[in-house]
């Protein structure tokens, strides 16, 4: 294998067996789940929700990863353990080979500052700064000196195209135009992980597509590990080099789109892949 090829599939992220219980006695649900009782019966033991349950996949370095699930199938859940905000009840969650499941409060907070940047579904703006102040943010609480910071902005609000944008308040801008904020503020810090919890879901639908080209776009230029949830089977299929189809907690397939349509795993992923040749078959 040549040196290009083995670094595009260096592991970026890594999930080891990894569960997360909610409720007030995690590990008696977890003594229940690792004998064989299914989630419904541990709801009704226990009161407690088994929200995800034992996963492990990989996710390599520059790849753009989606995690596509219907409400409630945990793909929140399994976004906030990533970005340390959440601690998982059993199981490994490795960054760089470093096992961020089981690290101190501060090193935490490093890991969130340092390598790991979030876009939201609804944004997440201040309103009362403005659009450059936003993206500036996180590099202010990373310490950069005022006159890099807004170098850095600037350069990133001209790579998403909102370069004249800057001194504007986040009112003035379309919901398309609010989602690139987000993203150049995502971008600013130049952590190498984007965690996208369903960023376009809030946007109209050809505001949604213009988007995804532009994330495919930027992609292409800038080489991050991106996860990327959505609960929309035609936005995975168009974005992710890979997908992880998640239902109750697990992960029920995992393959590239092709790999997906020539072999689906189940009559629920086979539900799926029908919507998207139903849409074919009305466009003709
Ligand atoms: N803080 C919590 N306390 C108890 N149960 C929770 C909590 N957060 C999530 N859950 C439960 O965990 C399961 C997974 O929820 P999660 O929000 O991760 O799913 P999701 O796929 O992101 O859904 P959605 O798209 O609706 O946000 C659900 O059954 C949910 O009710």
């Amino acid at each position: 294998m040549s040196e290009t090829i083995k670094k595009e599939l260096e592991t970026k992220i890594e999930l080891q067996h990894l569960i997360k219980i909610y409720g007030n006695q995690p590990h008696v649900a977890l003594k229940l789940f690792r004998e064989g009782k299914t989630r419904d019966d541990i709801l009704k033991l226990t009161n407690q929700v088994v929200s995800i349950a034992d996963i492990s996949l990989k996710i390599n370095k520059g790849e753009l990863f989606v995690i596509m699930g219907l409400s409630g199938s945990g793909k929140s859940t399994l976004v906030r353990c990533i970005n340390c905000l959440i601690k998982p009840t059993s199981g490994h969650i490795y960054i760089d080979g470093e096992d961020i499941a089981h690290v101190n409060e501060t090193r935490m907070r490093e890991l969130r500052l340092s390598k790991i940047s979030m876009v939201f579904q609804q944004f997440g703006l201040f309103p009362h700064k403005s659009v450059r102040e936003n993206v500036e943010y996180g590099l202010k609480v990373r310490g950069i000196k005022p006159v890099l910071r807004r170098e850095k902005a600037q350069a990133t609000l001209t790579l998403v195209g909102l370069e004249q944008w800057g001194d504007y308040l986040p009112s003035s801008l379309s919901g398309g135009m609010k989602q690139r904020v987000g993203l150049a503020r995502a971008l600013a810090t130049d952590a190498e992980i984007l965690l996208m919890d369903e960023p376009f879901s809030a946007l109209d639908p050809l505001i949604r597509r213009e988007m995804q080209d532009e994330l495919l776009r930027l992609q292409k230029e800038l080489h991050k590990t991106i996860l990327f949830i959505s609960h929309d089977i035609h936005e995975a299929f168009k974005i992710g080099a890979r997908i992880a189809v998640m239902k109750d907690g697990k992960v029920v397939q995992l393959g590239t789109p092709k790999e997906i349509i020539s072999q689906p795993a189940n009559d629920y992923i086979r539900a799926f892949l029908q919507d998207i040749y139903d849409s074919k078959a009305i466009l003709g």
